[in-house]
This record gives C-alpha cells, structure tokens and sequence, in this order.
C-alpha cells in the first residue's frame, strides 16, 4: 500500500540479494524507519521483538531468514536448525510454522549448490503469494460489505469493527480484515471503522489507526472496552477481525480481546467474519481452546506503554505500581460458533470441518 506517495510493501529483498529490509512496526505511527536485516539472528530478533508482527508477515520474514541460512551453510542440518530457531520465535501463529515447513519441503530434495538461489526465488514466491490471498480475500469481502450497504438507505455509511492490527502491515500487502475495506473505498462504498485500540500493545491505536489514515479510510479510535456498548446502540454493522491459526473445526485463534468481540457480537446479533489466507488453517487442529499454545508475552508490556511526549521523543512511561505483577496471554481463541463465517481467497466457508472441507477439499 502507499507511504505518501510511494508503493511499499512490508518486506523486501535488499539490491545485495542477500538481506531484507522490513517496516520496523516499533515506531510507527510516529516515525517510518526501515530496518535492515542481514543475519538469521537478527531475523529472529525482528520477528520476537515484533518489529515485524501478523501472522502471514512472519510467515514470510521466516522464510527469508532460512534463504539467508542457505547462504551460509545449505546442509541438512543447518536446514533443521534454522527451522528451530525461526521456529521458537513465537509460537501461536500457524503461517510461521506453514512457511518454515513449506521452505523445508521444497528445499531438502535439492543439491546442496542449488539450494541458495532456490530459497530466495520460493521466499520471493511466498511473499508474492500472499500479496494475491489478501487480493482475493479483500474481493469475497467486499461482496459481505456490499450486501449490507445494499440493505441500508442509499449512502449510508456501513460500520466496521476491527480488532488489533489485521492490515497490511500484518501481511506482505492489503492485509487480510482491511482488504475488503480497502476494496469497499475503492469501490465508492460508504465505510467507518472502528479501530479498538488492542492493549497491551496498542495494534489498533499505532497499526490499524496510521493504515487507515493513511488511505482516506474513515476511521475512529476507540478503548477496547466500548465494542459492546456501541453493538447494543446498533453502531456496528458487521465485525472482520484477522487471525493467527484457525483450526479444522472452525475454532478461531486471534489477539487476546477478540473473544469478547465475539461474544457481545452474538448477544447483539452483529455478523462477526474473520479474514484469513488458508496458510493460517491449522488442519492438524481441531479444539482451539486445548490445542493451540497462547503466547504469553512480558508483563512489561502491560505496566509500561510507548507513546510520544509533548517534546516529540518517542518514550514509555508505567501505567501501573512498581509492585503490582502483569500477566500478558497474547492471544485467546473464540470457538466456531460465534463466528459467522471465515472470508478466505477461495470464498466465505462456514466456521465449522464441513465448512472448511467444502472449501479446501483437498485437505479432507
Ligand atoms: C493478518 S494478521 C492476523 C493476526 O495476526 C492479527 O490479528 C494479530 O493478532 C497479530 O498479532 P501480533 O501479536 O501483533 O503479531
């Protein structure tokens, strides 16, 4: 998507070849730096730290990091090791795992000199393929927003609800819950969004809120706590929130926050869709609430917040006491039954095995 007036993409190959350079997502939206990233290691800082962050970009800043290890030393068993440290980055979003795995399987029936160039030209598929996923899931969207505009007086505006950061900096580009949005103002249609502002880290607030400025789109910030208030008063019209591993059975795993989405938009007859490439379909999964791990990130990151002071300085400052303990679960899962349908670049399947082997069935 643009920056001003010029095209980025979240993730690029350097002119040298060999490194990357990201969005560093740190300081956003207060500055716009990009970072380069020339070694294993300091791909799997970017990822830990979340200088790069969202399920399908991690996926692809993961796959760049095994072409970097290609670089150095292509054997089998430098191809393992980078699997596990990239692997042990973190560990709740399935496309890091997908990526890691799909990289492995296509690398290990190579010869050894081949394996370098052949890493970079599939980490440059990968990232190209998840550009066409968000594409297409951005069009079977719109088709929902468009039903709902059809349904209101002409002109009247439809409002979205979203959830952390599912845009395009979570992804290579477009972004999976704000493609149909994107689409839907490029389209003419009437849209506001909802941005919640995702404590602790505050996706929404710094991510989703710059995106949306960014590109014209309506928005307005609110505390993660307002969603249901504002269901009740029939201020939202439909909810799309992205995710980091949904399971065959429809479960749906997702920034911690999401499964209350979820249950005041059922208790408010609010249509709730989650957007997502099927890279993050994990189809070894069933039950979502016993078998996806839950990251449990620093308590830090709830006591302290970024923010930028009056004197322009991007600074953290605590919230809470020195003395009081945080706990930090960075993600919750909410069951398929509160979910009205998962948009995916083939169509909307419906949150439940048939559903998604209806739509891939070439995994049943
Ligand atoms: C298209 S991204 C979908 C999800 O990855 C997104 O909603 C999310 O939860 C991101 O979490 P994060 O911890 O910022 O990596």
């Amino acid at each position: 998507m643009n920056v001003g007036d010029r095209h980025f993409r979240t993730i690029w190959l350097s002119d040298d070849g060999r490194s990357v350079e990201i969005i560093d997502q740190r300081w956003l939206p207060h500055e716009f730096r990009i970072e380069k990233l020339v070694t294993v290691a300091g791909i799997a800082t970017a990822i830990r730290d979340m200088w790069v962050r969202g399920a399908p970009l991690i996926g692809v800043t993961a796959a760049y990091g095994v072409a970097m290890q290609m670089t150095d030393d292509a054997s089998d068993e430098a191809l393992d090791t980078v699997w596990e440290i990239l692997h042990d980055t973190r560990p709740t979003a399935i496309n890091l795992r997908w990526a890691l795995d799909e990289m492995r399987r296509f690398l290990r029936p190579l010869p050894l000199g081949e394996r370098a160039a052949a890493a970079y030209r599939r980490a440059n598929e990968i990232a190209d393929e998840d550009v066409g996923l968000n594409r297409a899931i951005g069009e079977n969207g719109l088709a929902i927003i468009k039903d709902i505009a059809a349904r209101k007086q002409p002109g009247e505006t439809v409002n979205i609800l979203t959830h952390c950061n599912a845009g395009w900096l979570a992804t290579v580009d477009y972004g999976t819950a704000t493609s149909p949005i994107y689409l839907a103002v490029e389209a003419g249609i009437p849209v506001h969004v909802y941005v919640d502002e995702t404590r602790p880290r505050n996706q929404g607030a710094q991510l989703t809120a710059w995106e949306m400025a960014g590109h014209g789109v309506p928005h307005t910030l609110i505390v993660d706590n307002a969603g249901g208030h504002l269901m009740q008063r029939g201020a939202i019209d439909m909810v799309i929130v992205g995710t980091d591993r949904t399971t065959a059975d429809g479960d749906v795993c997702n920034k911690i926050g999401t499964y209350l989405k979820a249950l005041a938009a059922a208790d408010n007859d609010v249509p709730f869709y989650v957007a997502l490439p099927s890279p993050t379909i994990d189809w070894t999964v069933g039950d979502g609430l016993a078998e996806i791990p839950i990251e449990e990130r620093s308590g830090d990151e709830v006591s302290l917040v970024w923010g930028k002071t009056a004197s322009g300085k991007i600074a953290q400052v605590r919230v809470s006491p020195e003395a009081t303990p945080a706990a930090n679960p960075a993600f919750d899962v909410t069951p398929a039954r509160l979910v009205t349908g998962l948009i995916t670049e083939r169509g909307i399947a419906k949150a439940s095995r048939e559903g998604l082997k209806a739509m891939f069935p070439e995994r049943g």
